[in-house]
């Protein structure tokens, strides 16, 4: 297995996604985007820190103009369960009253977060609340949530890569792969 980041090649199991699939992939939910959003204002919401990746490098594909912000909540601390408490970090700069608003995640696993967020965001009156995710664990789902763009339908194992963390690292990895045992203490 080539790793490309340093010193995180012994860390990993398996890259699941390599970074060309990220970006065929995302070519092609930005063309249903742009399909969807033609000749609307379109205000990009990207949830911190997992995010950054997806929301950088979608915008980058979309054709339609967009604005952007970010919300950064937090329900996992440093382990692999949602500890099912959403808390806000930090809140969006601006208001989305009247808004097409498109949040961006990088994963939906048990569908805590997302489902917290869409519930917090559509109380805020946007004139439309979609989502894209760039994975999703089907298997892992506690609540069912209707998504707009899903990415790729993933195995109920813990991944990290391309802004996904384990305790902080691995987010600058350029694929999606899941860790060695050892990196749990197993
Ligand atoms: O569907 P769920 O089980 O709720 O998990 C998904 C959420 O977990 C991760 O965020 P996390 O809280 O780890 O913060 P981070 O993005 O800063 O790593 C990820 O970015 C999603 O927002
Ligand atoms: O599988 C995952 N990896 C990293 N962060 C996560 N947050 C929810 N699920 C995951």
């Amino acid at each position: 297995m080539r790793v490309d980041a340093k010193d995180m090649g012994a860390d990993l199991k398996q890259v699941l996604i390599t970074k060309e699939e990220i970006d065929a992939k995302l070519a092609e939910l930005a063309a249903k985007i742009d399909a969807e959003y033609a000749g609307k204002d379109l205000l990009i919401v990207g949830v911190l820190k997992g995010a950054v990746m997806v929301m950088a490098d979608l915008a980058r594909a979309l054709s339609t103009p967009v604005t952007m912000d970010w919300m950064a909540v937090s329900s996992y601390g440093a382990g692999t369960q949602s500890s099912g408490v959403v808390r806000i970090l930090k809140d969006l700069d601006t208001d989305i009253k009247g808004k097409h608003v498109l949040i961006v995640e990088d994963i939906i696993d048990s569908g805590l977060t997302l489902s917290w967020l869409i519930n917090n965001l559509g109380s805020r009156e946007p004139a439309s609340l979609k989502v894209c995710t760039l994975l999703r664990k089907p298997d892992a789902a506690k609540v069912a949530i209707d998504v707009e763009w899903v990415g790729f339908d993933i195995p109920n194992e813990f991944v990290v890569g391309y802004g996904l963390d384990y305790a902080e690292k691995y987010r600058n990895l350029p694929f999606v792969g899941t860790l060695a045992p050892h990196v749990y203490g197993g």
